[in-house]
């Protein structure tokens, strides 16, 4: 069965011409790139092209590039280095919507002796920059916000938040996962300090993620030993890996377009004749600003698991939330934020296109999830008492 693959919040399809730059630096170009011969050499060179290539797409320079593991460890390493930088400050800021590699790190250091405010969300899941400006102080360490959300795709006014911030002498943060390579960013032109990102969710490889750090913002590597990365992260580079990251932001670049044109009329189209089609159906996140490529839609007398099995047998992809949190019972942490109403919460169902999604794999979409949602609320008592209305 040929897959309709709409889950690309979740991973994407590596583009094939990032494989090609990777390849030969497995098995031919395999040098060390610390290595003072020239073997190692021509690989330090191409790590070199990849950070320049990473820096274009953020409007950075080179040097504000750190290459990490995943996008998980870029968060880890910049809240522990803000509160190695400023061991006197005790106060982290974040929301309760981020992606765990942010929250459950604060939920730990909270255990820790660390005060931990988590800022709320209105029923769009967006911000209250006033609540921020209130909390933010001279304790303040950190602020770490998302600039995208992974389940609805709702953008935080990230720049704004970044000055209210950085006037109160606090690091600041952004997890960008999901925005790099969605929209554009500038980090020229930015009150941003740090900045994280993964390979994966930009059609490179999965175990490859950057740290932009900018240039005079303290830091405190996290993985210390060699010198690698200008001594901010150590370990000997995954050249391959990093090469295709650098190939992967250089083809973002140039399909940043696309995303925000043909890309968002898709989804478009998506959302339109599946809340047309499907009765007491809503969009998380609807009335707010929102990635171009992913729709979090709640269907109220349906279970999202149960929609998730029979999309899968008709060969299409989506979620029901985060990759890390679906398994579990518990609807999203991300629905419950914004006061979703249990009913709904629990038949949300997340479609994320690429840059490789076709209208085809939309129409099949349309015509396949209203007849499955009739079914499963005939079945369930509560669909049923609905459906008798
Ligand atoms: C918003 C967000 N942050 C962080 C991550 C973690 O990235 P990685 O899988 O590279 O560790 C993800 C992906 O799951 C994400 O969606
Ligand atoms: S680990 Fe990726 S969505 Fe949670």
């Amino acid at each position: 069965m040929k897959e309709i693959y709409l889950d690309n919040n979740a991973t994407t399809k590596v583009d094939e011409r990032v494989f090609e730059e990777m390849r030969p630096y497995f098995c031919e170009l395999y040098g060390n790139p610390s290595s003072m011969h020239f073997f190692g050499g021509q690989v330090q060179k191409k790590v070199d092209e990849a950070r320049s290539r990473v820096a274009s797409l953020l409007g950075a320079l080179p040097d504000e590039i750190v290459f990490t593991a995943c996008g998980t460890e870029s968060d880890n390493a910049a809240i522990r280095s803000a509160l190695e930088v400023f061991p006197e400050k005790r106060h982290i800021i974040t929301s309760r919507v981020e992606h765990p590699a942010v929250l459950t790190q604060c939920r730990n250091l909270s255990k820790r002796g660390y005060r931990v405010t988590e800022l709320n969300v209105d029923g769009n899941g967006q911000l209250d920059l006033a609540e921020l400006e209130r909390l933010v102080d001279e304790d303040t360490a950190i602020v770490s916000l998302m600039y995208a959300n992974n389940e609805t795709g709702v953008i935080f006014p990230i720049e704004e938040a970044a000055k209210i911030v950085k006037k109160k002498g606090a690091l600041f943060h952004t997890d960008a996962v999901q925005a790099v390579g969605k929209i554009p960013l500038n980090m020229a032109e930015s009150a941003i300090d740090m900045l994280s990102l993964s390979g994966h969710k930009l059609h490179a490889p999965k175990g490859v993620g950057v740290l932009y750090v900018r240039r005079g913002t303290p830091f405190r590597p996290m993985l210390v030993g060699g010198h690698q990365e200008r001594g901010r992260r150590a370990g000997t580079e995954n050249t391959a890996s990093i090469i295709a990251m650098g190939k992967a932001c250089e083809l973002a670049e140039q399909y940043m377009a696309d995303e925000a044109g043909r890309v968002r009329e898709m989804r478009d189209r998506l959302e339109r004749e599946l809340t047309a089609l499907i009765p007491n159906t809503r969009i998380n996140g609807g009335g707010t600003d929102r990635l171009p490529n992913t729709v979090s839609i709640a269907m109220e007398f349906v279970e999202g698991e149960g929609i998730l099995l029979l999309l899968s047998e008709k060969g299409i992809c989506a979620s029901s939330g985060s990759a890390c949190t679906s398994g579990s019972l518990e609807p999203s942490h991300v629905l419950r934020a914004m006061g979703v109403p249990f009913t709904c919460a629990h038949g949300s169902i997340r479609f994320s296109l690429s840059r490789f999604t076709t209208d085809d794999d939309i129409d099949a979409v349309i015509t396949e999830l209203p007849p499955i949602i009739s079914r499963l609320r005939s079945m369930s008592p509560f669909g049923r008492e609905f459906l008798n209305k």
